[in-house]
């Protein structure tokens, strides 16, 4: 697995409006939106693009355009909502797919359930929105999923990932052509399985629940 944490000061800088406990929903979702778009840029380094030629005003020349079949953007809802619109605004021919997961807050354990994918994605490109990788339970499960499908090429953005996730992650997925891409390496979980320091809980401060 390959990993890239972020260096970059108007990433810290967003990210630390992110994590004070002061910030409204409405500014935590704009911020989620403008950060995902520099995390984009990063993640979306290797897509697949084509030799297209093209008339300027002026002469004949040649660009690239993102190849078909379409990249696949996978959102895990709820908190991974919040990322979407940020990501297709980098990526708008992208194809978007959904899994819907929760965490059980005793076991840490995630459960699945809702989702909405391609039958066949051996020849997609894949990518996998969710702001938190804490246990790595969720993300681990949810890149099994895009594997069982035939995916052969997936990448994870996160805004924050602890330590013990990136672990996990990385063991679940080995052998595989995994990228993770992260805003932050935080420094560890605490005994409830919150990324430390953190945000809290992404889901409830985008959508408003506390
Ligand atoms: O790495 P893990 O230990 O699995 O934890 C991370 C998961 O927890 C959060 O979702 P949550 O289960 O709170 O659901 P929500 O998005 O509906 O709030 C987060 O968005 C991840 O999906
Ligand atoms: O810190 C955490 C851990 C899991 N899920 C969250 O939303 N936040
Ligand atoms: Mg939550």
């Amino acid at each position: 697995m390959r990993v890239h944490v972020a260096d970059h000061p108007l990433i810290t800088h967003k990210l630390t409006v992110l994590r004070d406990r002061t910030t409204t929903s409405p500014v935590f979702r704009s911020l989620t939106e403008e950060l995902v778009t520099l995390l984009a840029y990063e993640a979306t380094r290797n897509v697949r693009v084509d030799p297209v030629t093209i008339e300027t005003p002026v002469t004949t020349t040649t660009g690239v355009t993102i190849s078909q079949p379409r990249p696949l953007v996978v959102p895990i809802l709820r908190a991974g909502l919040g990322m979407l619109e940020g990501m297709t605004t980098m990526l708008p021919t992208a194809e978007v797919g959904f899994l819907g997961m929760a965490r059980n807050e005793e076991t840490l354990e995630p459960t699945t359930y809702a989702e909405r994918l391609p039958d066949d994605l051996s020849d997609r490109q894949c990518f996998v929105i969710d702001p938190m990788l804490a246990t790595g339970g969720s993300l681990s499960a949810a890149v099994h999923f895009l594997f069982d499908r035939g995916a052969v090429d997936v990448t994870a953005i996160c805004l924050l990932g602890a330590p013990e996730g990136v672990a996990a992650l990385e063991k679940s997925t080995q052998g595989r052509d995994v990228n993770l891409v992260l805003g932050a390496l935080d420094e560890r979980l605490d005994e409830n399985g919150y990324i430390v320091p953190g945000l809290g809980d992404a889901g409830d401060r985008l959508y408003g629940t506390v």
